[in-house]
């Protein structure tokens, strides 16, 4: 009930649908019941039953109207009667017909609109929660992400959310509308015959009993349905990512047999589940027949019956088991609603329990700005670990404003763990890191990014055009500036032939461009937010001789007059730095400049350049 409930606050505000939606099914209940009752003084006129003599001594006006089926009865008898004696009982037929035809016009008018208020109000839960999910993906740290499958986040993205948003509408509209048809029916059941109607309100427990048990019983098997069906998307997206790798390596049948047997365990995990659901509607439906075998048998003998204490007429009887199918409508309906809402619970549950992941980073109270940065950035004894796993072990480095420091070493040494630090990408576990001597956590993660520019080794670009690639994240970028930070990045050139120029729309992730295009735009965009603090970790050695000078001439350009971190793979990139850095194994090994590190001879930095000019 409490995830149903915080489920619902996804379709608020209701104010504005309940009442009205309320007042069209009312209207819609109240005509289409007018459309049945029509039937009962259909059978009377055929079997004779009504004629001049229904027309009472003392005439019904509806100045003695009463809201009782016998008011109602007793006047549409005794007009009827007025009309056969007039007209003729054709005349008669044909004012009843088109009766019925007038009810179930207007009936469905109000259902119609009715349903328009609902399918509006599945669009904006489906919306809100989607935003939500949507707001929740950015507000979490990276490291979320590495412990998470991306399909999974899909998956619970789209078929969590329908299951979630088809069970919250139809048990809002069914717990709406169902009830009022009820109430309306029985209301003309209870007024119908008295004795029947109690004796059929006695069987409702039974059967409601037995369909719960079913729907309790489903519950647990759509939790497997949709944990799979989340592992088939996450399959689906890792084979897309990978394709090279796959066709590459001829991994079709691998990864197809890794497929099958997630695909086959839905399978089964589905028909399960299939299986429970469909038994709830046979089920129900042998349990309305006996119904109203039981009521057929009771009500036929209060028919036959002359000397019972209140007796039935036959027209009456058949009205009333017509009139009586229509309470089983709703009946069911709210059976089904029930196992709808608990498949919606289970995906609900898994909704919220992803809405609930508090982000590792975020900011903390009270905040400062960091409007500009002036003096340094330092790390004082920093420890960090993934998990258990301990990656630096007592940094300490200061880079000054203007400088540029480079980080050097082996890989894995955890080169862009000390990167990934200073953006607050992750925290550190010990020890801190100062701006301006403030610890970064005081300040607004807001501006404490907004003063920095982050390139990484994998260029990351978006689905969209090359002019919004560089100008991420910014409202109305001129056009100048863009041009102006490509130029810098040595990509206006490449950018000015493309089909569109800078309107060219980029491929998902930038895969209609070549490596060193990629990079190029990166640094476009790094230009472009124009932040004092440069963190760059250095891919060129990826790429060709030509391409590399020219994504270099691109670092060299972004790098004047910024304090930068550098994380080099190609020493011969970071000669100049005014410090260098080796980290080896989570600590620093060595530092000073290059003319200083390469006068020790054992030393790591010496080796590695060694090793890199022989290749
Ligand atoms: N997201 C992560 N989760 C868990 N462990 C990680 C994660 N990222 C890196 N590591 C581990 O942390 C250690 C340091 O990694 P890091 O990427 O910082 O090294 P690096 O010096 O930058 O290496 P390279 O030069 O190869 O890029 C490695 O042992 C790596 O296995």
């Amino acid at each position: 009930m409490k995830t149903y409930l915080r489920l619902i606050d996804f379709a608020k505000p209701l104010g504005g649908f309940i009442a009205p939606y309320l007042i069209l099914t009312t209207l819609a209940s109240i005509f289409s019941l007018a459309n049945f009752a029509m039937l009962m003084p259909l059978l009377d006129i055929l079997f004779g039953n009504i004629d001049s003599s229904t027309i009472p001594a003392h005439p019904l006006t509806l100045d003695d109207f009463e809201l009782s089926t016998s008011f109602i009865k007793n006047y549409g008898y005794q007009e009827f009667g007025r009309i056969i004696e007039q007209q003729g009982p054709l005349t008669a037929l044909l004012a009843l017909c088109s009766i019925t035809i007038s009810a179930s016009i207007f009936a469905n008018i109000f259902r119609y609109m009715a349903r328009r208020m609902a399918e509006r109000l599945k669009g904006k839960t489906i919306a809100n929660i989607r935003q939500a999910m949507y707001d929740k993906v950015l507000s979490l740290d990276i490291g979320f992400f590495n412990n998470q499958r991306r399909g999974d986040i899909v998956s619970r993205s789209t078929n969590d959310i329908f299951a979630v948003e088809a069970s919250i509408t139809q048990s809002l509209t069914t717990f709406v509308r169902e009830p009022i048809n009820l109430i309306v029916f029985f209301w003309a059941l209870f007024s119908m015959s008295p004795q029947l109607t109690l004796f059929t309100l006695a069987l409702i427990p039974v059967s409601g009993g037995g369909i719960s048990f079913i729907a309790k019983k489903l519950k647990k098997h759509s939790k497997d349905v949709q944990s799979i069906s989340s592992s088939l998307v996450s399959i689906l997206d890792e084979t897309i990512g990978g394709m090279r790798v796959i066709k590459a390596f001829n991994a079709e049948g691998f990864v197809n047999g890794k497929y099958q047997e997630e695909n086959d365990k839905y399978m089964n995990s589905f028909t399960k589940e299939a299986n429970r659901r469909e038994l709830a509607s046979p089920f129900s439906e042998v349990m309305g027949v006996t119904f109203v075998a039981v009521l057929l048998y009771y009500g036929g003998k209060l028919v036959l019956d002359e000397s019972s204490s209140a007796p039935l007429e036959a027209s009456q009887f058949i009205g009333y088991i017509v009139l009586f199918t229509q309470v089983l409508n709703p009946a069911k309906a709210i059976s089904n609603t029930i196992g709808v809402i608990q498949r919606g619970l289970a995906a609900g549950e898994r909704l919220l329990e992803f809405m609930e992941v508090e982000p590792a980073i975020k900011d903390s109270e009270p905040l400062k700005e960091l409007t500009e940065f002036k003096g340094s950035i330092e790390f004082k004894n920093v420890h960090f670990a993934y998990g258990d796993n301990k990656v630096l072990k007592g940094i300490n480095l200061s880079i000054e404003k203007g400088k540029t420091v480079a980080l050097v070493g082996p890989s894995g040494g955890g080169k862009s763990t000390i990167a990934d630090l200073i953006p607050r990408f992750y925290d550190v576990t010990e020890g801190e890191i100062l701006i301006d001597g403030v610890n970064i956590k005081e300040y607004s993660l807001d501006s404490l990014r907004r003063v920095m520019g982050v390139v990484t080794q994998e260029s990351i670009l978006f689905h969209d055009s090359i002019f919004n690639n560089i100008a991420f994240g910014a409202n109305n970028a001129s056009k100048d500036n863009v041009m102006q930070a490509a130029k810098i990045a040595n990509a206006h050139e490449f950018i000015e032939k493309s089909e569109d120029g800078y309107n060219t729309v980029i491929g998902e992730r930038g895969t209609k461009l070549s490596g060193g295009q990629r990079q190029r735009l990166s640094i476009a965009r790094a230009v472009f937010k124009n932040p004092p603090i440069l963190i760059l970790d250095e891919a060129t050695s990826a790429l060709d001789t030509e391409s590399e000078k020219l994504v270099q001439d691109a670092i060299t350009h972004l790098m004047k007059n910024r304090t930068s971190l550098v994380i080099a793979h190609r020493l011969s990139t970071i000669q100049d730095a005014d410090e260098i850095i080796v980290i080896k194994d989570g600590g620093v090994v060595e530092r000073g400049t290059h003319n200083a590190l390469m006068q020790h001879d054992d030393g790591v930095y010496k080796k590695l350049q060694d090793l890199q000019s022989i290749s």
